[in-house]
């Protein structure tokens, strides 16, 4: 079985450094001509999957805007997320899960087991009940071939507050997250399948991220005002790991696919020439 880091090195091979996410917020559904309902929820999915689902390496469902609407939006999430996988595009959800560990491995079962509706390729997770909290979700993505993405400094000024607190140790809470997480992908090949995530807007922040072996997302790009550029002074060296994430920033673009299309490839350019990737 592939495991999801050599999965995730070819589409990026094959389709780019890019990461596109679905988040269907009230305001793009109204900007869109859409009902903020899940009809407005649905078409907005498919539009975007058709769009852009055969040319994006990985699509990031947002939980949060599907959950709003109940079961009938976790419905469309589960129809979105095969479609995307029709579409040859790999299924990140940004769910943000953490818990006790025996939570954790329920987490687990239902977005990282094949044979449950939410089954994604890979999934955002917590560490703040512990990185060993989550290992239910790492042995069941190493089992299937899945992916775990674990918050270690986020996009959002808050974060810095809690992410950068030093423990007894003298290390970072974000330090220790990410070095608990190069232990998990130590020797793999050509990329470990547990990943960090990192926001764009964080700045030089002396984090040492050069030896994850593993992805780092990096979201923060566009709307929140991250910049390809400034991803040199936050990665540095890790640069050649970094998926970078955008959401509103193509999204608002919409609703035309044409204009998604072009949009998305915009921010591909971008980040290639930021990336230093080959086209
Ligand atoms: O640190 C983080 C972690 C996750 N996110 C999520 O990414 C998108 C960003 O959307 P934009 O429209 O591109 O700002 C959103 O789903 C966040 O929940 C993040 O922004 N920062």
């Amino acid at each position: 079985m592939e495991t999801f880091g050599a999965r995730l090195h070819r589409a990026v091979a094959e389709r780019g450094p890019l990461c596109v996410g679905i988040d269907p917020h009230p305001g793009l559904l109204t900007a869109w001509g859409l009902s903020d309902d899940v009809a407005g929820l649905e078409r907005f999915c498919v539009t975007v999957v058709e769009a852009i689902g055969d040319r994006v390496a990985v699509v990031k469902p947002q939980s949060a805007f599907f959950e709003r609407f109940g079961a009938r939006g976790v419905g469309v999430l589960e129809s979105t997320i095969r479609q995307l996988r029709d579409f040859g595009a790999l299924t990140l959800l940004d769910v943000k899960r953490g818990d006790i560990g025996s939570t954790v491995a329920a987490y687990a079962s239902a977005y990282l087991d094949p044979s449950s509706p939410l089954y994604v390729d890979a999934v955002t997770a917590s560490p703040y009940l512990g990185v060993g909290s989550l290992a239910p979700m790492f042995s069941t993505a190493a089992e299937h071939g899945g992916g775990v993405f674990v918050l270690a400094l986020t996009s959002n000024p808050e974060g810095a507050s809690v992410q950068r607190a030093v423990g007894a140790d003298g290390r970072t809470v974000a330090q220790t997250v990410i070095d608990e997480i190069s232990q998990l992908n130590r020797g793999a090949e050509p990329l470990g399948s547990f990943g960090l995530v990192v926001g764009a807007t964080v700045g030089g922040t002396g984090h040492d991220l050069g030896s994850v072996n593993g992805p780092l997302l990096a979201p923060g790009l566009g709307a929140q005002g991250g910049t390809p550029a400034g991803l040199r002074t936050v990665f540095g060296a890790a640069l050649p790991s970094v998926l970078p994430s955008y959401s509103r920033e193509v999204l608002g673009a919409g609703p035309d696919p044409a204009d998604l299309r072009a949009a998305t490839e915009r921010v591909l350019a971008d980040c290639r020439a930021a990336l230093g990737a080959a086209d």
